[in-house]
């Protein structure tokens, strides 16, 4: 079985005493799950090393043969501006840790400190680095203005320059161990994104998704921790939990803005330990999978509420992504009317219709609340009972009649649009602006626009001839 290397980048361990790199190496393995690791011996290959391989963090033992530490680190800080380094030296000096870190070390240990601390110190230093890798790769891309992996995104049908943008954060940050936030309405396609953002990570384990929302504290460690044999009444056999099963791949959380508060807690020490113990357990297991959530909710105004703790938001927003709904990107809308044509006339064994004229101008004058999900709803009704060559516009008309009276939305709140003390506008000329504005949006189809208007379409086209008399 091939190992998934974590960081995406080496590290590469310099020291003269071979059993202090093997202690380091197993220690970081163990401790950190870090195992992306090369160890160097002999202070004169540590540049050809750098060269050879794509190293991103150098850990420096100062007192070698050959080639001194000190020196090393001004030659990588000059030739390879990128890596960091780290001195673990054996001399307990504060000079010299000065030194080092005014000539660029990211941090300086003395061997005999504790084993944990340095581990600490080393996963601040790969998240450092992983950081600044992602800054490097998201300036590249705003640059080029393309996406290296199109094709992750295929399912995501799309023409919004938002959406791309975002297409590209999720190519710059797809090496990030770190949680990604998928916020956005319900329907605008989160789950299509949480999969993106695994298939992107090249993660080799599955996608393994977890609807957090209705399941009380119990369940929710239960799901995702599992148990032992006889943690509990009825629990007959040991299993696995969710995260288990997502090792080496993605855990996507759905509906985080749900999550109770007590399981809140856990789910903030699961990510801030990267540990956790099944039911009944007192092994710990490590979380070998990356973590994605999403919510339909406000998590930021949930945050302020108090609903949703501060820490927790802060360390699930560290890669955040707002998905904007359809009724922000109605270029969209014709597109994905076509789409779900073509999926639905497939799944049904129906030729695919033509679409009249005007039915993505309806459609786009319409503010769909449930956003995509809706839209593919009302295609495929649309396609049940149609059949002849033309698609009716009947079923779209109705369906859109029931769903504005059902939500309420498209009805704007009453608000002044007067200057207060400038002279009012007469009855008729206000008539004529809305008159002219619904005719544009409904790019000239009365029929379309007396809708927008809330009259029939016999009142204005009698309004409309007296306008040109
Ligand atoms: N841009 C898109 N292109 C093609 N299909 C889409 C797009 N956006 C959403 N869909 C489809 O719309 C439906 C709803 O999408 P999805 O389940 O991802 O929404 P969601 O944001 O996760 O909703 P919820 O918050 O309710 O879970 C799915 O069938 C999905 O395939």
């Amino acid at each position: 079985m091939t190992k998934n290397l974590y960081p995406s980048f080496g590290i590469l361990l310099v020291d003269d005493e071979p059993s202090f790199l093997r202690s380091l190496g197993i220690a970081l393995e163990r401790g950190g799950g870090i195992n992306n690791v090369f160890r160097c011996q002999d202070s004169r290959d540590v540049l050809g090393i750098l060269e050879r391989e794509r190293i991103g963090l150098v850990t420096l033992d100062l007192t070698m043969p050959h080639v001194s530490g000190e020196k090393l680190l001004m030659r990588i800080v000059e030739d390879h501006p990128d890596v960091g380094v780290i001195v673990i030296s054996g001399l307990n000096q504060v000079e010299t840790a000065v030194r080092c870190i005014k000539q660029g070390a990211f941090d300086y240990f003395v061997k005999t400190d504790e084993q944990d601390r340095l581990i600490e110190g080393i996963r601040r230093a790969i998240r450092l680095q992983e950081l600044r890798e992602e800054n490097q790769a998201l300036r590249q891309r705003v640059l080029s203005d393309t996406l290296e992996h199109p094709e992750v995104f295929a399912p995501i049908v799309t023409d919004d320059k938002g959406m791309r943008a975002l297409f590209k954060y999720l190519e710059s940050v797809a090496s990030s161990s770190e949680p990604v936030l998928i916020c956005g309405e319900s329907g605008t396609g989160k789950e299509l994104f949480a999969q993106a953002v695994h298939t992107l990570s090249r993660r080799k384990g599955p996608l393994v998704s977890v609807n957090v929302a209705g399941l009380d504290d119990n369940m929710f460690a239960d799901t995702l921790f599992g148990h032992q044999r006889g943690a509990f009444t009825g629990a007959e056999n040991a299993r696995a939990g969710m995260i288990e099963q997502a090792a080496e791949g993605t855990l996507f959380l759905d509906e985080i803005g749900d999550l109770s508060v007590a399981s809140q807690v856990k789910l903030l020490r699961l990510l801030q330990e990267g540990e956790y113990y099944p039911l009944g357990s007192d092994r710990p297991k490590r979380l070998r999978a990356r973590v994605v959530v999403a919510t339909h909710q406000d998590l930021a105004q949930k945050q302020s509420s108090g609903e949703f703790r501060k820490d927790l938001y802060y360390r699930l927003r560290t890669h955040p992504v707002h998905v904007p709904p359809l009724r922000q990107r109605k270029r969209d809308i014709p597109l994905l009317l076509e789409h779900f044509l073509e999926e639905a006339a497939e799944a049904l064994g129906k030729v695919k219709p033509t679409v009249p004229r005007q039915l993505p101008v309806l459609l786009s004058n319409y503010d769909f609340p449930g956003n995509v999900r809706e839209l593919r709803a009302i295609v495929y009704d649309a396609m049940s009972v149609h059949q002849s060559r033309m698609l009716s516009m009947e079923v779209f008309k109705r369906a859109i009649h029931f769903n504005s009276d059902e939500s309420a939305t498209g009805v704007i709140e009453p608000q002044s649009v007067f200057v207060a003390d400038a002279p009012l506008p007469t009855l008729d000329s206000v008539a004529d602006l809305l008159v002219d504005e619904a005719m544009a949006r409904a790019e000239g189809n009365q029929s379309i626009a007396s809708r927008l208007l809330g009259i029939s379409q016999p009142a204005l086209s009698k309004r409309l001839r007296k306008r040109r008399s």
